[in-house]
């Protein structure tokens, strides 16, 4: 290993690369021989940029290159982007590492900044491709006109200019980490938009059986982190959902307990259902469960049931 390369693969886009530069430049003040280089990937998410994420369907549209990469020994390291990661890895494989999660709000970038959501004229027009921001945006203001917006957060942000959107919904990890802090119009907190389950942390991933890679690693786990993400993606799992169902979670460890909301949606707004529960630290997995079973008694296996009809039909 100390001759060799280590290599770290991510996608391309500006974010990713961020991300990616920062395990770099972490990895190497912890290891200072270690030789690190990156590899770009470019997935499936990265190709298809003309159709609505929730139209492509299928689960890891953004990691699964990146995964077969892993698999074939031609990187050693995946830095993804935790909400991205399906909750079923591929065998052979781990998600060895959670980092510590950045600012898991969900944040609006507007032509004109306001104090609170109710504060947006009426009608505005706001950009996002993602089913849970719209879902919960029409839920609180129904007025709302929500249009598609795909690509990277550059992209976006040109689109909101030149198509004259009021505004779009971004994670604000990932304006931060660009440095488009001040761009930021207005959080949304927790309590008005659930974030997308793991915003915020990036995962990475590796083979099971790299014990090499593994040590290099370990300093960079967030364990208080991992609990949080493990409950929220035990909660995704049980639900079967992916990027593309409107599906929230968010938890918060407090001292030694858990706490764990979790939500599902219909589309259009009209329906939201969300509920909370706390566990001991230890039972992260089981509280997601225990979380989604409660929601699915009270209507979600409804609303998911028909969203998954239309999207194989
Ligand atoms: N789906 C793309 C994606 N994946 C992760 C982030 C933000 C960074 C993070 O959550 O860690 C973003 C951009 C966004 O949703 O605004």
């Amino acid at each position: 290993m100390s001759q060799q390369r280590f290599r770290i693969g991510t996608r391309a886009s500006r974010l990713a690369l961020w991300q990616a530069e920062w395990v770099k430049s972490s990895l190497q003040q912890l290891h200072p021989t270690l030789q690190v280089e990156l590899v770009k990937i470019q997935t499936e998410g990265d190709r298809i940029l003309d159709v609505p994420l929730a139209k492509i369907g299928g689960k890891g549209l953004f990691v699964k290159e990146i995964e077969e990469a892993l698999l074939d020994g031609r990187i050693d390291l995946a830095v993804h982007s935790m909400k991205d990661v399906p909750t079923l890895l591929p065998p052979g494989l781990e998600l060895r590492c959670i980092t510590e999660r950045a600012d898991p709000r969900d944040c609006l970038v507007l032509a004109a900044p306001q104090k609170n959501l109710a504060d947006l004229p009426q009608g505005a027009r706001i950009g996002t491709s993602s089913l849970r921001r719209r879902a919960q945006l029409l839920h609180k203001r129904p007025d709302l006109r929500i249009s598609d917006m795909r690509g990277n957060v550059d992209t976006r942000l040109r689109k909101m200019r030149e198509e004259g959107l009021d505004g779009i919904v971004l994670a604000a990890a990932g304006l931060k980490r660009l440095g488009y802090e001040e761009h930021i119009g207005l959080y949304l907190e927790p309590k008005d938009c659930l974030p997308a389950i793991a915003q915020g942390a990036l995962g990475l991933e590796c083979r099971i059986d790299d014990k090499a890679t593994h040590a290099l690693l370990a300093p960079l786990h967030h364990p208080a982190t991992a609990m949080e993400v493990t409950a929220e993606r035990a909660f995704l799992a049980r639900l079967e959902g992916g990027c593309q169902v409107p599906v929230a979670g968010y938890a918060q460890l407090l001292d030694d307990r858990l706490e764990l909301t979790g939500l599902v949606a219909r589309i259009d707004g009209s329906e939201v259902l969300k509920d909370s529960l706390t566990c001991p630290a230890d039972e992260a997995a089981e509280v997601g469960r225990a979380l989604a079973d409660i929601l699915l008694r009270c209507g979600a296996d409804q609303i998911l049931g028909e969203l998954y009809g239309q999207a194989e039909s």
